[in-house]
């Protein structure tokens, strides 16, 4: 589904991203964790096309996307949210969704339908014409998965979707991931709360200083001596 070999990102001097291969299968959710500053955020901005990588390439479905644009890379498949959560604050909560999917349909009708079955997974029709201005944290984030799902994503790249909300919210952001990727959809995640990356996650990898320091299955990565030494002084948020 999505293939990444030897990506790296350098920002003058600093290599943000050092020589990081990852693949992702049809409904697979790996997660992708590693201290603050580990690149993460990076590696995502290149694979979605928000920054062109330095070296490496990109594939989704074999086709290789590397250094394509945002929206070139959200026509071939891949979806993401933002860290920020900045929607259109004077539109409604079903009008941000449909931006996303006026991206990816070929017709207004076939935009209303992606926007529709986006706000149905994601619990929002019941609010789809609320303001978006109007709405706190939580559901922000969730109009933000919307948006993204609109686009119609192969593969979803979610970036600390979690912030913020409290353990309910989080339980209720965990059930809606799995749902997303019940639906066919791959998920990458970025996300700090331990618990959630070992509740969803079938693959971990650990990012530090920008390289890969372990990958595997999630118990086996948090039980590595290497990842333990990278969180120390960081402290888990379990
Ligand atoms: N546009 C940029 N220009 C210069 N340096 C950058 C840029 N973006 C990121 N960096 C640097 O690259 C490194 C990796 O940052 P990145 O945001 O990717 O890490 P992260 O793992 O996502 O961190 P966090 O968990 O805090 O979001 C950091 O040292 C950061 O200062």
């Amino acid at each position: 589904m999505l293939e990444v070999d030897n990506l790296s990102k350098r920002f003058g001097g600093l290599t943000a991203v050092r020589d990081i291969s990852l693949s992702l299968a049809e409904g697979e959710i790996l997660g992708l964790i590693g201290p603050n500053g580990a690149g993460k955020t990076t590696f995502f901005n290149c694979v979605a096309g928000a920054m062109a990588p330095s070296a490496g390439r990109v594939r989704i479905d074999g086709r290789d996307v590397t250094g394509q644009k945002a929206h070139k890379l959200c026509r071939a498949g891949i979806g993401r949210t933002y860290q920020i959560v900045k929607p259109f604050a004077g539109l409604t909560v079903r009008d941000n969704v449909m931006v996303g999917a006026l991206n990816r349909a070929e017709s207004l009708a076939e935009a209303r339908r992606f926007t529709e079955e986006a706000l149905e997974i994601t619990g929002l029709a019941p609010i789809g014409d609320d303001l978006a201005s109007s709405l706190p944290l939580p559901r922000r984030k969730r109009l933000e998965v919307a948006r993204a799902l609109a686009t119609r994503p192969k593969v979803l790249l979610l970036d600390e979707v979690m912030a913020g909300l409290n353990p309910s919210e989080v339980d209720r952001a965990i059930a809606l991931i799995r749902a997303i990727r019940d639906s066919g959809i791959s998920v990458l995640i970025i996300e700090h709360l331990m618990r959630v990356i070992m509740a969803v996650s079938d693959r971990i990898v650990v990012m530090h200083h920008g390289e890969k320091l372990a990958e595997g299955k999630p118990a086996e990565v948090m039980a590595d001596p290497r990842v333990v030494k990278a969180y120390l002084g960081e402290g888990f948020n379990a």
